[in-house]
């Protein structure tokens, strides 16, 4: 292509996210984008093509950011070329957004006709304007005969201060409206502007490992162009490779000759060490490189850490390379190698929230064919001895001895709850339980508020959400930010089985809740640790005060008496369920402890855990 061709070919592209509260119809609506742009025939569309892990599919989310580049003959007769880069909706991986967002020069902002403007609304749309995107309003699910459309951009209007008098009205579902989308992203959507003739500069904004590729980076070309055989160097380390292969996904990989400035696609260059790449990295050329890097991203901290155990201790290293690989692509990932006297060794692993490490665990299960133990999810402390020493503590079983400490502070952050008047009180008696104090309220218009609490993030990171949702039956959204830390009255609470303290099983608590929580570990652990052949004694201690105690008692009968000798099918049953239990048991001193004992904390119903 000479010079001139492709600068007509970058006036025809288009970078666009599509931004949404979760469940407004984000993947539906990129599946019906895909469709009528003929990048996937209608017969083989699989629902929701981006959402292309198997576990998203499941799960019904958006986890990881996928760009596809698709072809549109616009009204005016040309062809544009569109870049459509996913997004996650969920407040866990918003993060992951921003980082979506700044490969972009617009993006569709997807209100559900039904729901308003909702929490997760309000932060991704936020970080789309501080990067200056161009948006455009699309009020989806207008099919729905509880669509209220007027309502729904006067909310647009208000609290997010957009013009929506001319937001496309739409419905994913049925195709309704998506031609006037495809129209508006031609025309109210810039083309990129990167100078081709500049030394390269790409934004790695995504990568993954490939065992015959090596690391595959994705990226945003901003200046300049690559093509194969291209010296590259990453300006960060200044490590040099040598272009195997660029690309684009439409939506499987299609080869290319070049990329140039305003392309989004990918690039392989057998990068081998996947340590020497990463996300907001720039890549630049090795023989003309360019003076500064890109603004990369903001550093991201796990605010939710977990020892993660392999069951077979040989599995060690394998956990630790399945690590590396999961965070190429997962920059918010954080891990380091620690012990633990109870499950031998392990990492410490930092997530961005409780769904972020389910997903995380799911996925070294399921691809990388790992038996985890994790422990129960904890938030960092900040904690200063009596002889003015700081320390970051990660794992509760680390809290030094109470009588050296002089305060211990706990992250809190700024949780923003919007939810329908009706349920104001019932979210403030859920938020006071979880030691939340009242910042504001305001009216969002006739029918919503939204509420601020200030609130310690290890009380919101178990389950407030889920029980926000079943006391609001489904109606209010949740969104937060880290507000610093703040000096609390908190005590670990340490476990004994069998006598012997089990480090994996303590935890952090506040005071005023350690003696119910105690209790409540303690009744739930002697459900979950079977019957064995002696007696268990489970204790709950704050120092060498027991607080609480239960009690496993010894097996009676030996499991298959049950089965009357006869009935072959249930012995084998019985039998194979012993041994799927028996995967994820850990022996720990004496005491065979399963997988769900170690999540104990998290599984008593809130009930227990309010006080009610
Ligand atoms: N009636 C109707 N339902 C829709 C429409 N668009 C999406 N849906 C449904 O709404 C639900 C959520 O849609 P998704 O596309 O998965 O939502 P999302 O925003 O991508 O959600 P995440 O990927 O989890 O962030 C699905 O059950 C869709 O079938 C629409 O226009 N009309």
């Amino acid at each position: 292509m000479d010079h001139e061709q492709m600068k007509e070919r970058q006036k025809h592209i288009r970078n666009f996210s599509i931004v949404a509260h979760i469940d407004h119809g984000k993947s539906t609506l990129a599946d019906r984008i895909l469709e009528m742009t003929d990048t996937i025939p209608e017969r083989e569309m699989k629902n929701q093509v981006l959402d292309n892990m198997d576990l998203e599919r499941e799960r019904g989310i958006t986890i990881k950011l996928n760009a596809v580049e698709l072809n549109y003959q616009a009204d005016d007769g040309e062809t544009y070329i569109f870049h459509l880069i996913d997004t996650p909706g969920h407040v866990d991986f918003s993060y992951e957004v921003s980082r979506s967002l700044a490969a972009c020069e617009g993006a569709l902002l997807v209100v559900d006709a039904t729901q308003g403007v909702q929490a997760q609304t309000l932060a991704n749309v936020d970080l789309a304007i501080d990067d200056d995107l161009e948006i455009i309003p699309v009020i989806n699910k207008i099919d729905l005969p509880s669509a209220d459309v007027d309502r729904v951009k006067e909310e647009i209007e208000e609290m997010i201060g957009l013009d929506a008098s001319d937001a496309a009205l739409a419905s994913a579902k049925t195709g309704l409206g998506v031609h006037d989308i495809l129209e508006k992203i031609v025309h109210e959507i810039p083309a990129p502007t990167g100078d081709l003739d500049a030394p390269l500069k790409a934004l790695i904004f995504d990568s993954v490992y490939d065992n015959y590729r090596g690391v595959v980076l994705n990226v945003r070309v901003k200046e300049g162009t690559i093509k194969v055989g291209d010296k590259i160097q990453m300006m960060s380390n200044n490590k040099q490779y040598e272009v195997t292969e660029v690309g684009v996904m439409s939506p499987n990989a299609v080869q290319r000759d070049e990329l140039e400035a305003g392309d989004v696609g990918y690039v392989a260059a057998s990068i081998k060490n996947i340590e020497e790449t990463r996300v907001g990295d720039t890549v630049t050329s090795a023989i003309h490189p360019a003076k500064e890097p890109l603004k990369g991203y903001r550093k991201i901290n796990p605010m939710v850490y977990s020892g993660m155990y392999p069951v077979d201790n040989a599995k060690f290293n394998d956990l630790r390379e399945a690590l590396e690989k999961l965070k190429l692509n997962d920059a918010a990932l954080e891990f380091t190698p620690e012990t633990s006297k109870a499950l031998g060794f392990g990492f410490r692993v930092g997530f961005l929230g409780l769904l972020h490490m389910d997903v995380v665990q799911e996925r070294l299960e399921r691809d990388y064919d790992l038996e985890l133990i994790m422990t129960a999810p904890s938030v960092d402390y900040h904690v200063e001895l009596t002889d003015g020493t700081e320390k970051v503590i990660q794992n509760p079983s680390e809290m030094p001895d109470m009588s050296t400490v002089k305060e211990i502070q706990e992250p809190y952050v700024k949780a923003q709850i919007m939810v329908p008047n009706d349920y104001v009180g019932a979210v403030m008696e859920l938020a006071q339980a979880k030691r939340g104090e009242f910042d504001t309220m305001e009216y969002l218009d006739k029918y919503r508020v939204n509420i601020v609490y200030e609130m310690p993030l290890s009380e919101i990171i178990f389950d407030f959400f889920d029980d926000l949702k079943s006391r609001t039956k489904g109606y209010a959204s949740l969104d937060y930010e880290i507000d610093g830390y703040r000096t609390s009255d908190l005590v670990k609470m340490d476990i004994l089985l069998n006598g012997d303290p089990v480090d994996a099983l303590s935890f952090i608590v506040h005071r005023d809740f350690a003696y119910q929580r105690g209790k409540d570990v303690v009744n739930q652990l002697k459900k979950t640790i079977p019957r064995q052949q002696f007696e268990i004694p489970i204790q709950a201690t704050i120092g060498n005060k027991i607080v609480a105690r239960a009690t496993v008692k010894a097996y009676r009968k030996n499991v298959l008496a049950k089965c009357y000798g006869g009935d072959i099918t249930r012995k084998r049953k019985l039998l194979e369920k012993q041994k799927a239990g028996k995967k994820r048991m850990k022996a720990v001193g004496s005491v065979e402890v399963p997988q769900e004992a170690f999540m104990a904390i998290l599984n008593m119903n809130s009930e227990d855990r309010t006080g009610k």
